[in-house]
């Protein structure tokens, strides 16, 4: 059983395919954009030894022709030297225009490959294998490829929409719970931004989510896809209403930054603290009541993730580099800082020209140095 979500970009439509046993079914369902029979799968090395084999299979089955290129997990990975790596590997391996690129593990392998899909001879064509749960709901679909550098998150990438993407969710039965529950922060986010009824939802159904109950989890990603499907259709570019999707992120990229980008703070780790005090920040201001901004608190904390500085990262945040990482985010304007704030549950907006020192004065109050 699958659902087909589309994103709609008229020439660069798309089908977001989510369901069980895809992974088997991937050369018939790739042929189609593989022109000349030839792709090349890039793949981290724990999802390549975990799934590399049932995928080269499949692919073998439909007479694709696959090279893999198999990258270090975790965020250092998407990185100028990964980048290089990549693309030098594509080089030798003699892809053409023609050819494609299979991006098959979680949301740095897809960010990293679509980034190379994207600059790679001016741009060829690739393909989505999300494998973690956050790759599924989120980084997949919508076409933001980047990379990290030391002066921020995603800073160096560019748009580059994917030709389909293959949702399997009988491979996340190999995720840790840990990966699980970071890609949760991002299945709520979409509840907290746009959907009061997908919110309740969650508050009753998350915990299913997360034991990867089949409906449940099928229900969750496809109903995150959707959301995320139609935004994008609407602002591809972040022009405006695609900016809600970053709920939690100015914070949470800061904090990511401040911590190396590394295992000991995950980016949906990040994301969630950073919702949670996206909310507080909210409630502070007198934009939204606070007891909808306590709800989101404990929804988050509920699944186990961080809410509180306190809960991430390696120490004590000074607010000060926190503030400056902020002023590198792309919402940024002219040093003016942009964050996603809460009206209520279920209704996110975006905030120009927030006080930095409203934003360090907040910081300091919720326990930064
Ligand atoms: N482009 C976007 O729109 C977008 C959206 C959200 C997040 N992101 C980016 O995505 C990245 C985070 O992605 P992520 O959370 O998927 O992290 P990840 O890609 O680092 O994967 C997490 C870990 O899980 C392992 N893994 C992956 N699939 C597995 C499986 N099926 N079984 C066992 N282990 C598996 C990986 O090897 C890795 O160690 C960040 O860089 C973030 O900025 C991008
Ligand atoms: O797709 C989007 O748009 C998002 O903002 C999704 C985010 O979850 C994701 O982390 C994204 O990469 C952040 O975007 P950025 O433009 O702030 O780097
Ligand atoms: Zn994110």
């Amino acid at each position: 059983m699958s659902r087909t979500v589309r994103v709609g970009l008229d020439d660069r439509a798309y089908d977001v395919v989510v369901g069980q046993g895809l992974l088997e079914n991937a050369g018939k369902l790739i042929a189609p954009f593989a022109k000349r029979g030839r792709v090349a799968i890039v793949s981290d090395e724990t999802v390549w030894s975990l799934h590399g084999q049932a995928l080269m299979t499949a692919l073998r089955a439909a007479d694709i022709a696959a090279q893999p290129i198999v990258v270090p997990p975790g965020e250092p990975t998407k990185s100028w030297e990964g980048l290089s790596h990549v693309c030098s590997r594509l080089l030798q391996l003699e892809l053409d225009r023609g050819d494609l690129i299979v991006a098959f593990g979680g949301g740095v392998v897809g960010d990293l490959a679509g980034f190379a899909a994207a600059i790679y001879k001016r741009g060829i064509d690739f393909i989505q294998i999300p494998t973690t749960l956050l790759a599924q709901v989120d980084s997949s679909v919508g076409g933001k490829t980047a990379i990290d550098t030391p002066q921020g998150k995603n800073l160096i990438g560019a748009f580059h929409q994917p030709r389909l993407v293959l949702a399997d969710l009988d491979v996340l039965s190999t995720l840790s719970d840990r990966e699980m529950r970071a890609g949760y922060a991002e299945v709520i986010k979409y509840g907290l931004l746009g959907d009061f009824a997908f919110f309740e939802w969650l508050e009753a159904n998350g915990a299913k989510v997360l034991a990867r109950d089949p409906d449940a989890l099928a229900y969750a990603v496809a109903r995150s896809v959707e959301m995320k499907a139609e935004i994008v259709a609407e602002d591809e570019k972040e022009a405006g209403r695609r900016a809600l999707l970053n709920l939690g992120h100015t914070f949470g990229h800061a904090l990511e930054a401040e911590t190396g980008y590394g295992e000991a703070l995950l980016h949906g780790e990040a994301v969630a603290a950073g919702s949670a005090l996206a909310f507080r920040f909210s409630a502070a201001q007198g934009l939204c009541p606070s007891q909808d901004a306590e709800r989101a608190v404990a929804a988050i904390a509920a699944s186990g993730l961080p809410t509180r500085l306190q809960e991430v990262g390696a120490g004590a945040f000074q607010a000060a580099p926190l503030v400056r990482h902020m002023g590198q985010d792309k919402k940024a304007e002219g040093g003016r800082l942009t964050f996603i704030l809460a009206r209520k549950l279920g209704e996110a907006f975006v905030a120009k020209d927030v006080d930095a020192g409203a934003i360090e004065a907040f910081l300091l109050s919720e326990g930064a140095a």
